[in-house]
């Protein structure tokens, strides 16, 4: 792996009839960085993540994932790849219980498949058990494991958020990829959050982050690129970025309502 990077991403375009949403947008992530993803409404942040996830088919682009190419085609073989991610509008099983939802989660990276679930297999069974095991202790660790029976949907907000967090984790990713996860949180959970998404780091896992709240981008990142009208107009560390004149100018500018 060259410098250690996990996320290698060059020139990717994406253009939908008319607008071009990106133009030749390109990061590298390293190994244990939270990476952040700022800028005004419509700058193109959402879909640039949707185009490294698989859900977008990019004009042009190229990706590698721990010094191996991959093509995002499908989000399921991202997965695979190694990048988990969470969505902007929550996406849980909302009648599945918290912990079945770490477990769908975690069966990607599972062996007996199909055919043992079906006939509940002697290996299925001890894998299952290892699944419901590992499901728990993320559960824990994102600090909601006391709800790991309650259905998906009877949680708090901020706790379905750290239950995505979870799943997320349970595929074992390269990289997670956190869509807007403050969203709707207050002030406490913010809190909350943030020590999470600090630990996740600390225990070496590395993030890429599309954030609003701008308080715990500058906190929390260790690089960040901003994007307007779908360019890339800064990169760099929080401190470089905040006082880049083109970012001050993108985010007071007319054209873009604020956030
Ligand atoms: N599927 C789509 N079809 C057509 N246009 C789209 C599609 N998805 C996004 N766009 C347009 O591309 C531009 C970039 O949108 P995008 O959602 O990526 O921005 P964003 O930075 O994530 O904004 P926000 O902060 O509001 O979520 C916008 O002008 C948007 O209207």
């Amino acid at each position: 792996m060259t410098d250690n990077i996990v996320l290698n991403v060059a020139g990717v375009s994406k253009r939908f009839g008319g607008l071009q949403a990106l133009s030749e947008v390109g990061i590298q992530i390293k190994a244990g960085q939270v990476y952040g993803l700022i800028g005004p409404n419509g700058a193109g942040k959402t879909t640039f993540f949707n185009v490294i996830t698989g859900l977008y088919t990019p004009d042009a682009g190229s990706f590698s994932l721990g010094g191996t190419p991959y093509t995002p085609q499908a989000v399921h073989q991202v997965a695979k790849a190694g990048i988990a991610r969470t969505f902007q509008n929550i996406r849980l099983f909302a009648d599945m219980t918290a912990i079945e939802n770490v477990m769908v989660g975690r069966h990607i990276r599972t062996k007996s498949g199909l055919f043992g679930a079906v006939f509940r297999s002697p290996s299925f069974k001890q894998e299952e058990a290892a699944i419901r095991q590992r499901s728990q202790e993320l559960l824990d660790y994102v600090g909601i494991g006391k709800f790991a029976e309650y259905k998906a949907r009877t949680l708090s907000y901020g706790d379905q958020r750290r239950l995505e967090i979870a799943r997320a984790l349970a595929t074992d990713p390269k990289l997670i990829a956190l869509d807007e996860p403050a969203a709707g949180m207050n002030a406490t959970e913010k809190v909350v959050l943030r020590e999470l998404i600090d630990r996740i780091r600390n225990d070496g896992r590395t993030i890429l982050l599309i954030e609003h709240d701008v308080k715990l981008v500058m906190g929390l990142c260790d690089r960040l690129t901003v994007l307007d009208y779908g360019k890339q107009i800064a990169e760099g560390s929080p401190a470089e970025v905040q006082g880049n004149e083109k970012v001050i100018e993108a985010y007071l500018g007319a054209g873009h309502k604020a956030h």
